[in-house]
């Protein structure tokens, strides 16, 4: 322990210190047989604002592109990605390592659904434990070649978010938000969590922004009206999308065809992004 101690752990540069308290960032390496290009978290500040809905699109999105994708549910206590993609096979692992998941179009799934005997079984896991499972996940894996795993991170900013951020080597994150102004504010959260871990902002999707009616053919901001541009100039976002209230949502995710959605160009902005950040 330095002289000076200030027990400021996270920031302290002192090697073997036998007091130290606070593990400092540490990334993990992913499962040898795997090829990781590109880490995109995607987040939101508060539960149910559409963010595993806008991790399927956008990974659907880059796959019909001619990506390799995957996604890691790191929603680990409330997995919906499998279910979306129509997947409830279990999973298999081989001596290198635990097999993915495979969806209609060959995106790689990992998710706690894919372990469970009954998809009904809850997962009520404490936070070190779900830490483990999300590294676990990501380091025996054998994601093989991949251009963008996508990660749907758990709602709000705990603890597990930030295990992510810290064992993971996340590229860049995509926030997602509803139109209204709470919502906007817990963005922020997300947002300057992100900032305080160095990792970058790629976009912001403002879900269920409108509602296009089928006789008149009006767009209804159901919600308010949309805030997401106001939000991403505050926070300094480089790239802004918003989705409609669409039945078909719930109507494809429910039959486990979310891949079948065509979103129309609506997140070509954060594709953009996605694409930048591979270039660089
Ligand atoms: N724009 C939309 N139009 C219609 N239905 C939607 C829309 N966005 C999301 N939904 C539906 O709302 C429900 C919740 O969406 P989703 O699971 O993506 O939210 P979430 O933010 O990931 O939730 P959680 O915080 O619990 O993980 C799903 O049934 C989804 O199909």
């Amino acid at each position: 322990m330095a002289e000076d101690c200030t027990h400021e752990c996270g920031s302290c540069g002192v090697s073997g210190c036998g007091d130290r308290t606070m593990q400092g960032p540490l990334t993990l390496d992913a499962n040898a047989r795997s090829n990781i290009k590109h880490v995109i978290g995607i987040v939101s500040g508060k539960g149910g604002v559409g963010k595993s809905l806008v991790t399927s699109l956008l990974a659907s999105e880059m796959q019909k592109r001619g990506c390799s994708v995957g996604i890691l549910d790191a929603d680990v206590t409330g997995p919906s990605i499998p279910k979306t993609f129509g997947i409830n096979a279990p999973l298999t692992a081989d001596a290198d390592g635990v097999v993915p998941a495979s969806t209609a179009s060959g995106i790689k799934i990992m998710s706690t659904n894919l372990m469970l005997p009954k998809e009904d079984v809850p997962v009520a896991w404490r936070g070190p434990v779900v830490s483990n499972a999300i590294k676990q996940f990501y380091c025996e894996t054998n994601w093989g070649d991949i251009d963008y795993l996508f990660v749907d991170m758990p709602p709000g900013t705990s603890d597990v978010l930030l295990t992510v951020f810290q064992s993971l080597p996340v590229d860049g994150i995509v926030t997602v938000s509803a139109p209204q102004e709470l919502v906007a504010m817990i963005v922020g959260k997300a947002v300057n969590l992100a900032h305080s871990m160095n990792v970058e902002l790629l976009g912001l999707v403002e879900n269920m922004a409108y509602f296009v009616c089928d006789d008149c053919g009006k767009k209804h901001h159901i919600f308010g009206e949309p805030q997401g541009a106001a939000v991403a100039e505050r926070y300094g976002i480089p790239a802004y999308a918003t989705l409609p209230i669409d039945p078909a949502f719930a109507r494809l995710c429910d039959a486990g065809r979310v891949e079948d959605y065509d979103v129309d160009g609506a997140l070509n902005a954060i594709v953009a992004q996605l694409e930048k950040a591979a270039a660089n």
